[in-house]
């Protein structure tokens, strides 16, 4: 009989302790293609990922492939990230395909099997969704994650400057009374992981966000899952804008996950550069104190 599978956040936690906490972007801009030699074409985007993924593999946790960037080029593009997807897991690396997927229950399912199921060629270990369709309508997807050991990281608080308008808006729920969207997307989470006892609902918090300088102003306590935290180097957040606002005081669950892409992105296509910048940015996120995620998984 094989042992279940541990849980994304377990599993997370574990390579975060051995690597650092950065989660490296794998976003093939028209731009960085051009930067590393390549078309901006299915093929350029393979090479590109492929490459990518080669020089970070035993020296990060975790990388996000932007499933938009190879989307964009069709059929190709989407072959193209399933041989990413599959490198990576084959060189041990953890993935989450940022993908914002969110739609009615029945739909939902596909998505989730599209990424989420073992069989599915697009297979990561967590996949991100948006739960503008409501928070419930999710449950096929944090189903099948509490069936395979992946996870979902929901949009709660993002790093785009629109997002407020939609997110800090009050919301009135029974038995919670008035809360921001955010926070309700936070607390559902919660009660996804309190109620599986696994840590596979992580949510969205861009490093930039917030309604109070970089603080995001959310009550992460009883998430019990980890957090995602895009919008590192290029959309200007530092490493010290984390401090504090994502340390395990903060933070019931974990790991944190920064995530930074162009930035670091931009030093490549020499491996060791990548290798070198990741390595840095990973001493200093290490140093912060950032919520380290479940103990002893
Ligand atoms: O709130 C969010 C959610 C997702 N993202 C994604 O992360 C990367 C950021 O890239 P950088 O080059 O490090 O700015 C990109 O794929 C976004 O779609 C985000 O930025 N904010």
């Amino acid at each position: 009989m094989t042992a279940p599978r541990a849980g994304l956040g377990e599993r997370l936690a574990l390579a975060v302790g051995k690597y650092g906490p950065l989660c490296v972007g794998i976003d093939p801009h028209p731009g960085l293609l051009a930067r590393w030699g390549h078309e901006d074409d299915a093929a350029g985007v393979e090479r590109f990922g492929r490459d990518a993924v080669a020089a970070l593999a035993g020296h990060v946790a975790v990388v996000k492939p932007q499933v938009a960037l190879f989307e964009v080029h069709g059929s190709g593009g989407m072959r193209a990230l399933e041989r990413v997807l599959a490198d990576a897991r084959d060189a041990g690396l953890l993935t989450i395909a940022d993908a914002k997927r969110g739609d009615i229950g029945s739909t939902m399912t596909a998505y989730a099997k599209a990424w989420l199921a073992d069989s599915s060629p697009l297979a990561a270990d967590a996949v991100t969704l948006s739960p503008y369709l409501g928070v419930g309508s999710l449950t096929p997807a944090l189903d099948l994650a509490a069936a395979t050991g992946r996870g979902v990281f929901v949009l709660a608080r993002t790093s785009n400057p629109e997002a407020p308008s939609v997110q800090s808006a009050q919301t009135w729920t029974t038995g919670r009374g008035m809360r921001e969207v955010a926070q309700g997307v936070v607390d559902a989470c919660a009660e996804a992981n309190a109620s599986t006892g696994r840590a596979l609902a992580g949510v969205v918090v861009g490093a930039t966000a917030g309604t109070t300088g970089r603080e995001h102003g959310l009550d992460l306590t009883r998430l019990g899952g980890p957090v995602l935290v895009p919008g590192l180097g290029a959309q200007g957040a530092t490493p010290d804008d984390l401090a504090g606002a994502f340390g395990a005081g903060q933070v019931g669950g974990g790991p944190v996950v920064p995530s930074s892409s162009r930035e670091v992105l931009a030093v490549g296509p020499d491996p060791a550069a990548l290798r070198d910048t990741a390595a840095a940015l990973n001493g200093t996120l290490r140093d912060l104190g950032l919520a380290a995620g479940p103990v002893g998984a």
